[in-house]
């Protein structure tokens, strides 16, 4: 962004502020005592997303963003279209799966991939702990993400769930707040309908509310939350949690073809056994990667380092997906 040379005359002073939702261009910081104003950025291109430290001036009842304080990380998806940017300065990120509907490991493993690409620690949560069967059969899939060190939380959000949800220990929404989520600022990820609303309804009163007002004032939907917004947990504004659309979409046009395998924490020890530096573990001979692929089943505790076949076939489509896009670049350019 552009700051301008020299503030008109007369023109308010410089102001520090917090963004806590942002939707387009526009967005909305909230001041140091907590007043909540509707800016624009400035320039044309720099643009400001929930978790940004900015300095404003005020214009009328509105303000305008003359700059973005550095970023300490920040999180987006990218696609052929667009870049898109969840989130910035966030301290880990939340996502939210259930035992129902369920869930699709490609979609997992894209989160998880931009979220080490950002520097950013993951959390997992898979909800609805009441509904057993399913629920069991969700905790097996996520197998392979404990084994590769994920936290892996179970969860029953409802408190109409929380009878049921017991003989799987899941937390409340309050426990995985205390254990989890206090002093962060965690951002909250999750596909449609594994309870994301539900979540962030119970640890935040009147949160539909203020999202209501924020996306009207955005001029987003009204009946959807597209805007990206953040919520304070506490009083005291220690802890907070983003709530960001867009998980079904996560694309990772920004990561390049070779970076993947580094990327992804399971296959990272084996990457150091394969016969040819440049291995792309797709077809090579000597490939330590493709060696360690084995079905491990569920055993967490083994200290196994395998890579379980559902990661690598996730390896394998990204891989293809991330060299054609990269051919396509290369072709355009
Ligand atoms: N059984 C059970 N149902 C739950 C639990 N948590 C949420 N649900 C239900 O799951 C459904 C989806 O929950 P929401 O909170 O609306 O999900 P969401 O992730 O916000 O979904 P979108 O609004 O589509 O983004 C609702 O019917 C909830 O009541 C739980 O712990 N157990
Ligand atoms: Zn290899």
């Amino acid at each position: 962004m552009k700051p301008r040379k020299s503030p008109p005359a007369g023109s308010a002073a410089l102001q520090s502020g917090l963004v806590i939702a942002s939707h387009g261009r526009h967005c909305v910081v909230e001041t140091a005592d907590g007043q909540r104003v509707i800016c624009h950025p400035r320039g044309k291109k720099s643009q400001a997303v929930a978790g940004d430290r900015v300095l404003w001036q005020a214009s009328q009842d509105e303000g305008c963003i003359e700059r973005i304080e550095p970023r300490r990380n920040l999180l987006y998806r990218q696609d052929e279209m667009r870049t898109k940017s969840f989130a910035a300065n966030i301290d880990q990120a939340l996502i939210l799966l259930a035992a129902e509907p369920a869930f699709s490991e490609h979609q997992l493993a894209r989160a998880l991939i931009a979220c080490q690409a950002a520097g950013i620690t993951p959390l997992i949560a898979l909800n609805k702990a009441d509904l057993a069967a399913a629920f069991s059969h969700a905790w097996l899939r996520l197998a392979p993400y404990r084994r590769m060190g994920c936290t892996v939380l179970p969860l029953a959000a409802a408190p109409a769930a929380a009878p049921g949800a017991a003989a799987m220990h899941a937390l409340t929404p309050q426990a995985l707040a205390a254990a989890h989520l206090a002093g962060r600022v965690t951002l909250v990820l999750g596909p449609s309908g594994a309870g994301k609303s539900t979540l962030i309804n119970a640890l935040i009163p009147h949160a539909r509310a203020a999202t209501g007002e924020i996306s009207q004032a955005l001029g987003s939907g009204r009946h959807t939350t597209t805007a990206t917004t953040w919520y304070w947990l506490d009083a005291a504004r220690t802890s907070a949690l983003i709530d960001s659309p867009g998980f079904q979409e996560f694309g990772l046009r920004h990561i390049a073809p070779a970076q993947l395998a580094g990327l992804m924490p399971d296959f990272a020890p084996h990457l150091g056994a394969c016969r040819f530096y440049n291995c792309t573990h797709l077809h090579e001979p000597g490939c330590g990667v493709r060696a360690a692929v084995h079905d491990e089943g569920a055993d967490d505790g083994s200290a196994s380092q395998a890579i379980s076949p559902s990661r690598y076939r996730i390896y394998a489509d990204l891989s293809a997906e991330l060299d054609q896009q990269a051919w396509q670049a290369r072709g355009k350019a």
